[in-house]
């Protein structure tokens, strides 16, 4: 755990960058610092490895005050990404990599081996090992500098807005490895981001701060969601934040209505002998939904053929069966059928459901919610 006790940063010009911070980073888990621009949230992570010295309190490393470990050793046992990779321009792909292993001792075939390693793991092919950096697109890039930080394997990742110098698409690609190699790994990371959306999405805690370097709120984003702490946080998490909580609530069991198919390559009579209100749904083989058909609408000429992908519409999003409202809500608005698609999680196609449906169930659980808020604002126990 990383123990933030009271921790103010101030510089001589009288700048408070960091206000009397006290937090508890779990172990294991990713904690988000969150904020404006110049709320101190990096002053707080480089607060972390030494970079920059508190000016009172102390942050504390698994019960231990880094003030009492030496900077190097300190920085041994933590990894650090930064905005736009910082990597060494001079060197390989795989030599930016194998860098710390081999300021550790390790051989340089054991580095390198290290490196090829971690190279799979953050998602880039073994033949860019020998470019340089300048040779990488921003997305890659940030990959490589995230294999870095992981080559010494560090218990703990500092991480300074990592994916804000990328599009939004590698952005997302890269937030979601990013998640896949933390639920592997099990590192204790503080993520720093201005943007509230990454927050939410890669944060088991968020600590909400606003400019001055005080603390606003440090929660779970369900709970940030649902019970900002005042305005600033009501703010800052934005307006559609009832919509948004959504993300963090699972559908439970959702009443699945059964949908008649037709296979990929099926004849197209089929299709139309089966459909319900001109659309079917048409699957693979491995019973995975491909999109729907507009069979209602097919010319005789069209019917005479066979189900290809070229008539599909591929309009609408999937929704997991153990998925979340949203993602159901999202399956059953995108789909041009109106009916949503659920999959098993296997992929398999499971049913279909309807927006009303969904929202029958999102009722449900606000009033359920709002019962509960009323419950413990009057004391009064279930
Ligand atoms: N060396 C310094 N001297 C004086 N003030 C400083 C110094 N370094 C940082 N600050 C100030 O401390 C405050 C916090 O800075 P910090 O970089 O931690 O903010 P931030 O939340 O990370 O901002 P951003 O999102 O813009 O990167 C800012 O007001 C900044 O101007």
């Amino acid at each position: 755990m990383i123990r933030f006790d009271s921790v103010t940063k101030g510089y001589p010009d009288g700048t408070l960058a960091v206000d009397n911070l006290s937090l508890d980073a779990p172990s294991g888990q990713i904690s988000v610092l969150v904020g404006p621009s110049g709320c101190g949230k990096t002053t707080s992570l480089r607060m972390v490895n030494r970079m920059i010295e508190p000016t009172s309190g102390r942050v504390l490393l698994d019960g231990r005050d880094t003030a009492s470990i030496e900077p190097a050793e300190l920085r041994r046992g933590i990894g650090y990404v930064i905005q736009q990779a910082g990597l060494f321009p001079h060197k390989t792909v795989l030599d930016n990599i194998a860098t710390v292993p081999l300021l550790l001792g390790r051989s340089k075939r054991e580095a390198r081996n290290r490196a090829a390693e971690l190279l799979e793991l953050v998602g880039l092919p073994q033949t860019l090992a020998g470019r340089y950096p300048v040779q990488l697109s921003g997305g890659q890039q940030q990959r490589v500098g995230v294999a870095r930080a992981l080559a010494a394997d560090p218990p703990v990742m500092l991480m300074d807005e990592p994916f804000s110098a990328v599009d939004p698409v590698v952005r997302e690609q890269l937030q979601n490895e990013f998640l896949r190699i933390q639920a592997e790994l099990s590192k204790t990371i503080i993520f720093v981001t201005h943007d509230i959306d990454e927050a939410i999405k890669l944060g088991d805690k968020i600590a909400v701060m606003r400019v001055g370097g005080t603390l606003a709120q440090f929660s779970p984003p369900a709970e940030l969601l649902s019970r900002p702490r005042d305005e600033f946080v009501a703010g800052f998490v934005g307006r559609d934040r009832g919509y948004r909580a959504l993300s963090f609530a699972s559908t439970g069991p959702l009443p699945l209505a059964e949908e008649p198919t037709v296979r990929l390559g099926d004849p197209l009579s089929a299709a139309r002998e089966r459909e319900k209100d001109g659309w079917i749904l048409v699957v693979g083989q491995d019973d995975a939904p491909l999109g729907w058909l507009a069979a209602g609408g097919l010319t005789d000429e069209q019917a005479k053929g066979s189900a290809g992908t070229d008539l599909l519409n591929l309009g609408g999003t999937l929704a997991t069966k153990a998925g979340t409202l949203r993602e159901a809500l999202d399956a059953a608005l995108s789909s041009p059928s109106g009916r949503g698609v659920i999959v098993h999680e296997d992929g398999r196609f499971a049913g279909t459901v309807t927006a009303s449906q969904v929202l029958a169930r999102i009722e449900t659980r606000a009033t359920r919610l709002r019962e509960g808020a009323i419950r413990s604002a009057t004391g009064v126990c279930s």
